[in-house]
């Protein structure tokens, strides 16, 4: 059994320790892990559907004639999942929605110059690839995450993948969050070959523009693979194992920290948890708490596994926690402290932030509002959380007139000739020209 970490006095270590303690853990498969995936992609480009069986009966332990869940399976599905359930979800994405609805941007137009007129359009992606985990435990709260801003966004079409259980069938409530969110087409595909069939297509799985969502390792670096190929598709953003970054002070609860700290140790062996503290006393209330919240934690042996790379510090004060949090960038920040909302100005790296003792990560897991599929690994210092924007694209528009050529093309001939782009030049030049000479015809229809 896995000891739990000892505390470390943050104002004791040097540089490099201090470096070295907030080092993500080790990835656990990076080993062969790259070449496993590349060979998985290659497989499913190369005989698509063939494939994709092959290699689920080989790493989920099932045979299927189809992927795609039919019309009985769903129906299944509602029938298996409690009325309790069920009614949660809803209200869940009614209150995700609810938050993502104002995320929307608006389109704009705006004359940059008399004759200039410019516009920001919005299209929505038209087709979209989600990927809900179900590994070590099916995630449905991941569907409407993803299903939510896609729908809110106004994608032409959403399909989800998520890997099959042993009997063939996939998770009833992943099946049921489906449905709610109106995502019609669901595949039982898991891991790197869920991501190539979405990124590239096979006889039965349209190829999507765009892959949403967490995932494991092979999922994570499939998903990092196909985005780095021009033929593949973009992503989202790389997801990886959860975290979470907790500063309390005094004040805090110590059954509450290390509840929180479970909360997210519990995801898988690589997830990691910090516990930044100014209190000694609470530091050492809360290592006592977690041992006798352990034992009676089912998923106990994952979370001791992830509590061997946790981190417990010890700091001079809650500015040192906060630079320790900034550094270390984390997916979740729990900060239950006294006047908790008084330290946010100071807060920039974070993908999601929970303050005060009554702010468990668990609320925005499933049903504050905001989404949980957030930048890990420390990419929250230049990544934001999977939101409505994530679903979209902005495609800029230009018409002059020929009173706008004649307001901003010279400027625009000279800078190309600093560039020494003589054929830029030419392109306003010559209708500038035409203008002078009067042959107005040239620029019929052009005249915005
Ligand atoms: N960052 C976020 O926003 C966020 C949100 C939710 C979950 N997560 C993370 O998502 C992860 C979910 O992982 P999971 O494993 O439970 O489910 P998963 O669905 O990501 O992976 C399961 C799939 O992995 C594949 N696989 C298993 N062993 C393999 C092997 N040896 N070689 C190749 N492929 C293999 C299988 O095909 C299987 O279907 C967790 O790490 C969790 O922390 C992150
Ligand atoms: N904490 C995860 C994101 O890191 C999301 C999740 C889904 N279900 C439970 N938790
Ligand atoms: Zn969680």
């Amino acid at each position: 059994m896995n000891p739990l970490p000892r505390c470390v006095d943050w104002s004791a270590l040097d540089t490099y320790q201090r470096i070295n303690i907030l080092a993500r853990p080790p990835r656990l498969h990076d080993a062969g892990q790259l070449a496993d995936v590349r060979a998985i992609i290659a497989a499913v480009r190369a005989r698509g559907d063939a494939a994709l069986r092959e290699i689920g009966m080989r790493l989920d332990r099932c045979e299927l004639a189809t992927f795609e869940v039919g019309a009985d399976e769903f129906a299944a599905a509602e029938r298996a999942v409690d009325t309790g359930v069920r009614a949660a979800m809803r209200r869940a994405i009614a209150r995700v929605e609810a938050f993502h609805a104002p995320q929307k941007p608006q389109p704009f137009a705006l004359d940059t110059a008399p004759g200039v007129r410019c516009e920001q359009l919005l299209r929505p992606i038209g087709r979209v690839g989600l990927y809900a985990p179900a590994g070590s435990a099916p995630l449905p709260s991941t569907v409407w995450m993803l299903g939510v801003p896609a729908r809110v966004a106004g994608c032409g079409e959403i399909l989800l993948a998520t890997p099959p259980r042993a009997d063939g069938t996939a998770d009833p409530a992943i099946l049921v969050a489906a449905r709610l969110c109106g995502i019609g087409r669901v595949f039982k595909l898991g891991g790197a070959q869920a991501i190539a069939a979405l990124a590239y297509g096979t006889e039965s799985v349209p190829r999507c523009a765009k892959l949403f969502g967490p995932g494991n390792g092979w999922v994570t670096t499939a998903k990092l693979e196909v985005a780095a190929d021009p033929d593949g598709a973009a992503i989202d953003m790389p997801a990886g194992p959860s975290e979470v970054l907790v500063i309390a002070d005094d004040s805090a609860d110590p059954t509450f920290v290390a509840a929180d700290l479970l909360a997210q140790a519990e995801h898988g062996a690589d997830s990691q948890v910090l516990l930044a503290s100014p209190s000694q006393h609470l530091l050492d209330a809360v290592v006592r708490a977690l041992e006798t919240q352990l034992a009676t934690l089912p998923r106990a042996s994952i979370a001791r596994a992830a509590l061997a790379h946790a981190r417990l510090i010890r700091v001079p004060d809650l500015d040192c926690a906060i630079e320790i949090a900034e550094r270390y960038a984390p997916e979740h920040l729990i900060v239950n402290t006294r006047d908790a909302r008084a330290l946010l100005p100071m807060i920039a790296n974070a993908g999601s932030i929970f303050l005060g003792g009554w702010s468990p990560e668990t609320l925005g897991d499933y049903c504050a509002g905001p989404n949980h599929v957030l930048p890990t690994l420390g990419f929250a210092r230049a990544f934001s959380g999977v939101g409505v924007e994530s679903f979209l694209r902005r495609v800029y528009v230009q018409e002059a007139s020929s009173a706008g050529l004649r307001a901003i093309g010279p400027d625009a001939a000279r800078l190309a000739r600093a560039e020494a782009l003589e054929a830029h030049a030419r392109a306003v030049d010559l209708r500038l020209a035409a203008l002078d000479r009067g042959s107005v015809a040239l620029a019929a229809g052009g005249d915005a």
